[in-house]
């Protein structure tokens, strides 16, 4: 302990954390993880039956259950007058301050061929993964403005979304589900320079979460009617359960990253796509790991389109999933 360990930049201890999507998957490990941690926890999503019973596994993680408070609140983040709702209800129920941290893990995909999708469907992926998060996060920020001052002022205000390594490589299949998923970074990219200009004000930050496959009930639902080819490209992705990415994420936030991978191949893929995004510390690590991972995608890519093509010409007509 002590000289050597570096500054927790996410500390959670006594602090009110909002978590949408939180009754499944990834975001209730998060919120169990951030019971652990002492954080007071709310989760949001659409049914009532699953948040009840996520809410009673999330209290029972806690570390001073005398203390730690949860609560739950059924919302459907496609919808724009969610966001406020939820707000003026988790601020009374916070005894008048507004969640200081606030995790955007809300999301689904529909897997599918874009040939063969609607365009229902195309707009529905936007909706629920893109919109959720942009509404949400569009909602804390004049409260947060408004009424910088809370019992933990020193600590920065946090948003954390969840975006997916879908965001940086094409795979045939999440054609509706990848944009929604490249806007959650362009959102987070630009959000996290606007901020700048209320710093002095509000200490408010942004990070995005790009988890690879995750077990959990969402991976499940979108395997029913995943093209096989696209089962086919994502095989070299092992997977984590819920509880490796809460852990990952975590710990990134906990070291101040903006950007968070939670497996060997999401961070060598970030590294290829950084672009102007913010990157970890001086950002040498990242720097030289994407010249070394731009070669390898040369052939990477080589390899996926040869694959889809030999699919194509076996398939095609006969089934062209
Ligand atoms: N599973 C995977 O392989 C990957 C997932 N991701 C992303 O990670 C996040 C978590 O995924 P995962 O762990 O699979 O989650 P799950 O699909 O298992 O759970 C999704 C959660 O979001 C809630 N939710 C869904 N739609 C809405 C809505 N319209 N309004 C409010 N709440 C909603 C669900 O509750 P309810 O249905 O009751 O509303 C549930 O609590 C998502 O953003 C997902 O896109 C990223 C990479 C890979
Ligand atoms: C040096 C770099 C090597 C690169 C290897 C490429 C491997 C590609 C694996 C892609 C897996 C895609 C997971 C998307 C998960 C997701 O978001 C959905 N399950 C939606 O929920």
């Amino acid at each position: 302990m002590g000289a050597f360990q570096s500054k927790n930049r996410f500390p959670v201890d006594g602090r009110t954390v909002i978590i949408t999507g939180g009754s499944e998957g990834m975001g209730k490990a998060l919120a169990r993880l951030l019971a652990q941690k002492g954080a007071n926890v709310l989760i949001v999503a659409r049914t009532v039956q699953k948040l009840e019973v996520a809410l009673k596994d999330i209290s029972a993680a806690a570390i001073r259950p005398s203390s730690q408070r949860f609560h739950y609140i059924s919302a459907d983040l496609t919808n724009p007058s969610g966001p406020p709702r939820i707000i003026s209800e988790a601020t009374a129920w916070n005894n008048g301050y507004t969640p200081e941290i606030l995790f955007c893990c809300a999301g689904a995909s529909r897997p599918g061929l874009f040939i063969d999708m609607s365009n229902s469907a195309i707009k529905e992926q936007m909706e629920v993964n893109y919109y959720s998060a942009a509404y949400m996060a569009h909602a804390f920020l004049q409260p947060w403005l408004q009424n910088p001052t809370t019992p933990k002022t020193k600590e920065p205000k946090h948003i954390v979304f969840t975006s997916s390594i879908a965001a940086f490589l094409p795979i045939v299949g999440y054609s509706p589900y990848s944009p929604s998923k490249f806007a959650i970074r362009a959102l987070s990219d630009s959000l996290s320079q606007e901020l700048l200009l209320y710093q002095s004000i509000c200490d408010m930050r942004v990070h995005t979460v790009f988890p690879g496959t995750i077990f959990s009930p969402g991976l499940e639902t979108e395997n029913l009617t995943k093209p096989a080819i696209t089962k086919k490209l994502e095989e070299s992705d092992g997977g984590q359960t819920p509880e490796e990415v809460a852990a990952s994420s975590m710990k990134g936030l906990e070291r101040g990253e903006e950007l968070i991978t939670s497996g060997a191949i999401g961070l060598a893929l970030k590294a290829g796509m950084l672009g102007c995004s913010r990157r970890n510390g001086w950002g040498i690590v990242d720097t030289v790991m994407g010249w070394i991972v731009l070669i390898v995608l040369v052939i990477v890519r080589r390899d996926m389109d040869g694959t889809v093509r030999k699919w194509g010409k076996e398939r095609l007509g006969k089934d062209s999933g």
